[in-house]
């Protein structure tokens, strides 16, 4: 395991399994349809990567970039949008993509305004779920795993632009970002 971690949460194997799965259940649910993945940048794009390979419906791409966490392990409470999708989603099936639903207050913004562009519809795909922390609501319709409230890191997951390209998912050793959550 990578020095700065506690302890690894997620094996590679364990991911694989799981994001396998989950594509399975996406290609039942959206047989006979086109679906559009709208990935949420930077974190998804691992996840993002290896899902739409277990998906066997035809599947298109967007990715849209917001952020509000910064340089900390804190959400700044305000999201911005950093990069807008390219292209309208009026009419289209949208599976939004994510690593991690946390306060909810990225996904519950992004889901207000998606929403609103006239999609056929929405659903939520992420790959982590740490409900402990949540301040805004958001429904989740295929969730990875349910996690305690610890600081994250690998598989796509940052902590100040680092860990993003481990291959397993461990919790951050609270000695690297001082502790007090
Ligand atoms: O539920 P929340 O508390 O809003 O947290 C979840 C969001 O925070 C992270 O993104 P971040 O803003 O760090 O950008 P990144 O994906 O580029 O790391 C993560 O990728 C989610 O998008
Ligand atoms: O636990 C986390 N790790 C990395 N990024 C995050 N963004 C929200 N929560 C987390
Ligand atoms: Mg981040």
């Amino acid at each position: 395991m990578h020095p700065d971690g506690e302890r690894i949460l997620f094996t590679e194997e364990e991911i694989r399994a799981r994001v396998a799965e989950m594509g399975r259940e996406i290609s039942r649910d959206y047989a006979g349809r086109e679906l559009l993945v709208v990935g949420i940048l930077k974190g998804a794009m691992i996840f993002l990567a290896d899902l739409v390979r277990s998906i066997t419906v035809p599947a298109f791409f967007d990715f849209i970039a917001v952020s509000s966490y910064g340089t900390s392990t804190k959400s700044s409470g305000a999201v911005r949008i950093l990069k807008d999708l390219d292209r309208g989603i009026e009419g289209r099936h949208v599976l939004i993509v994510e690593d991690i639903v946390d306060t909810g207050l990225t996904l519950n913004y992004l889901v207000d305004n998606l929403t609103a562009r006239g999609p056929a519809s929405l659903k939520v795909c992420t790959l982590l779920d740490k409900p402990s922390r949540r301040q805004k609501p958001v429904e989740i319709h295929y969730n990875g795993f349910t996690i305690p409230d610890e600081f994250v890191v690998g598989y796509g997951l940052d902590y100040n632009e680092c860990y993003r390209n481990l291959p397993y998912i461990m919790v951050l050793s609270p000695r690297v970002f001082g502790g007090g959550r």
